[in-house]
């Protein structure tokens, strides 16, 4: 079930398939036109509404895509993000920036029936996909998850809410990261942990060149046989501008969590950051 608990968020509305290359695609993977006129196309994906743009109209592919572009890595890496959070059997937990659910799965399993898992994003299509997959997957658990429309800088959320929370990579995502974190320490309760996956933004010149070589040599080329070219290439510019590992620990202290910890997984590609609060 997907409802709006944040009615200030401007849902974006993609119009039918028209696309003519959309016909030539097998019909699941075939994307609604690009909602921007030309001129507009090729403007860089800033601000939020650009952001739940991109992440509304890669939706339909978004998940075959990160099978086929990680050889299906990002699953583990995922999996490591939820074990890191500490999420346990009847706990009420949270997944920030949710997508198509797949951490909220992973956690909906760890915390069994007795728990509940809140899905939350900005974007419906996302929603849409994640409650779709909810419906037709096979595991009775799945019916502790609710999906809620929101915005991650500004959660619908009493303080003290969840005993664990996941975000995967969605905090490059929002515009302002201070913020989301202090979001997610206000809603997590005391004793608690945060588990933050994303691109790592590495210090390490050798492993940063594949990083940006595979995104820009592999990764781009396979997304713009989706006509998606410029949404992908974004990824190489949020790394970018992303923190480093050490960055964020620092952060999360400003912010006001007791302890954090940034690990560096497959090679230095990915990093988790656990805080507690
Ligand atoms: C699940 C992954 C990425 C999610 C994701 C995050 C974003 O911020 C995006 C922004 C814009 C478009 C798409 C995304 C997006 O999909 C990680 C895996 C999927 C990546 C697309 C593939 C990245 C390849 C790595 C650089 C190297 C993989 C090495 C592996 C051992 C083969
Ligand atoms: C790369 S996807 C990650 C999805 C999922 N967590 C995963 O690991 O596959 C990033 C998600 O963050 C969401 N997002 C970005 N900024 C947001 C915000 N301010 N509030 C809520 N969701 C946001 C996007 O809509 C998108 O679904």
């Amino acid at each position: 079930m997907v409802y709006a608990a944040n009615s200030n968020l401007l849902p974006y509305n993609s119009p039918a398939i028209c696309n003519r290359m959309a016909s030539s695609l097998p019909l699941q993977l075939r994307l609604p036109p690009p909602t921007n006129p030309p001129f507009l196309r090729h403007r860089p994906i800033q601000c939020a509404a650009d952001r739940q743009a991109l992440f509304n109209r890669i939706a339909p592919v978004y998940d075959n895509l990160n099978d086929l572009l990680s050889l299906g890595q990002h699953r583990i890496w995922k999996r490591m993000a939820v074990s890191w959070s500490g999420a346990k059997a009847g706990d009420c937990v949270l997944d920030i920036c949710c997508g198509s659910g797949d951490l909220a799965f992973l956690l909906s399993e760890r915390v069994g029936y007795d728990g509940k898992v809140t899905g939350l994003d900005f974007s419906q299509e996302q929603l849409s996909i994640a409650s779709s997959r909810q419906n037709s997957l096979s595991k009775p658990c799945y019916n502790n998850i609710e999906w809620v429309e929101g915005d991650a800088l500004n959660l619908p959320f009493s303080d003290g809410t969840f005993d664990a929370i996941t975000m995967g990579y969605g905090l490059r995502n929002v515009v302002d990261k201070r913020k989301a974190l202090e979001e997610m320490l206000r809603v997590l309760k005391q004793g608690s942990k945060v588990s933050i996956l994303d691109f790592n933004k590495t210090t390490q010149p050798i492993t940063a060149a594949i990083q940006e070589w595979m995104i820009n040599n592999i990764v781009v080329p396979v997304a713009s046989g989706y006509g998606l070219a410029e949404d992908y290439k974004y990824l190489s510019k949020s790394i970018n501008e992303f923190s480093t590992g050490k960055e964020l620990e620092e952060l999360a202290l400003e912010v006001g969590f007791s302890t954090s910890r940034h690990y560096e997984i497959s090679g230095g590609l990915m990093g988790n950051l656990v805080a507690s609060r």
